[in-house]
């Protein structure tokens, strides 16, 4: 992240930009992924597309952006000065809905209840507070799906979360990590969840346990403190809905807080993104014991799922996503699939494999083959 942030920043001031829309995504922009661990085998990118198209409250853009030096890298430029249509890539119609069967990974489910009772052991030894352990899942993409159609499918049935696709990842995370835009920063923390009830009665009583669940409660005061305490270098005045609100999303309930201020440091979102990743909401309370912890515990590489996902622009605004909810398509066809959950001192290993269940279900309904 410290070196996306020092490179774009270098690109940014070689490059002429034309922007005559200057609306939150227009302009010179660019996409990224990071790995939750550092020291992962998968990389982290930072892609500059050619070709925008943009959309936001009914106005549609088009951004162009080219290297015109090839030797210097100097000289993107982004406008509306020239027909544009005329290099464009013709369209290609959305094909079918590819089918992938997500088995266990690297972790079994009975693998992960023990991780979760190790986790629950380590934080009433005192060791640590919180630790979110997640597993994994893989499958095999079938020849003749279009992936497209798998993430077309994320945004339909998910119409309140962040769905992305950079760099072969992609999901639909209801969190963000944080949002920059002029001057003001915001981010949707999340922590505590509960299964949706199975008519309206006993999904409102779902949704008003866990607003009262203390366990949840506290599970979801780490990340909001986690939030606060990196961004209160940034912005004095930041603060947080004073009581959480439950979030309902066609798997789930959530309990959730939106955080803002008025950034005093002219901080970048890539500035931000390093202060805040990662949250208590994907690593746990206190941030080094927890990360040692998952690491000791979680048989496998996270990649970028956890990590932050989104979008940066010239003057650094741009929103990152917690990228929850996700997966990583490789090369090869294989797809590798991850859910966690916040385990505290009152966690119950079972009902926690009942959670990740839940939290799957974005990207296994959308490969589903009965569908
Ligand atoms: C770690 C995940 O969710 C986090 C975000 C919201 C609620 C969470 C929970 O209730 O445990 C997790 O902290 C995940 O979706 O893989």
């Amino acid at each position: 992240m410290t070196d996306a942030a020092a490179a774009w920043k270098q690109l940014v001031a070689a490059a002429t930009i034309t922007d005559p829309l200057r609306v939150p995504g227009t302009g010179l922009v660019a996409f990224g992924t990071f790995t939750f661990a550092a020291d992962s085998a998968q990389t982290s990118v930072l892609i500059v597309p050619s070709v925008v198209v943009g959309r936001a409250e009914g106005r549609f853009w088009l951004t162009r952006i080219r290297q015109t030096d090839a030797s210097t890298g100097t000289g993107t430029g982004t406008g509306t000065d020239e027909p544009f249509a005329a290099d464009l890539p013709a369209t290609e119609p959305l094909g079918t809905r590819p089918h992938v069967a997500l088995t266990p990974g690297s972790l079994s489910p009975e693998g992960y209840t023990k991780i979760v009772g190790e986790g629950v052991r380590r934080i009433r030894d005192g060791l640590l507070s919180k630790v979110v352990l997640a597993r994994d899942l893989t499958g095999r993409l079938d020849d003749g799906g279009d992936i497209r159609t798998t993430i077309a499918t994320l945004a339909d049935g998910y119409p309140d979360c962040w769905t992305f696709a950079v760099d072969g990842f992609f999901g639909a995370s209801p969190e963000t990590l944080v949002g920059v835009h002029s001057g003001t920063v915001t981010a949707r923390v999340l922590a505590g969840s509960a299964a949706r009830g199975t008519d309206a009665a006993s999904d409102l009583d779902a949704a008003t346990a866990l607003a009262t669940s203390t366990k949840d409660q506290d599970e979801h005061e780490f990340a909001v403190q986690s939030v606060l305490s990196s961004l209160r270098p940034h912005s004095r005045g930041v603060v947080a809905s004073e009581t959480p609100f439950t979030l309902k999303l066609p798997n789930l309930w959530h309990l959730a807080s939106d955080v803002e201020g008025l950034l005093d440091d002219g901080a970048t979102s890539l500035d931000l993104i390093q202060s805040l990743h990662p949250t208590a909401a994907v690593a746990g309370t206190p941030t080094p014991d927890a990360v040692r912890l998952l690491g000791e515990l979680e048989p496998f590489d996270r990649g970028r799922y956890a990590g932050p996902v989104g979008w940066v622009d010239a003057d650094g605004d741009g929103e990152w996503a917690v990228a929850l909810r996700s997966a990583q398509l490789d090369a090869d066809g294989t797809v590798t699939a991850w859910a966690g959950a916040g385990i505290v001192a009152d966690s119950v290993p079972e009902q926690e494999l009942v959670e990740t269940r839940m939290k799957f279900r974005p990207i296994a309904d959308a490969f589903d083959p009965a569908e």
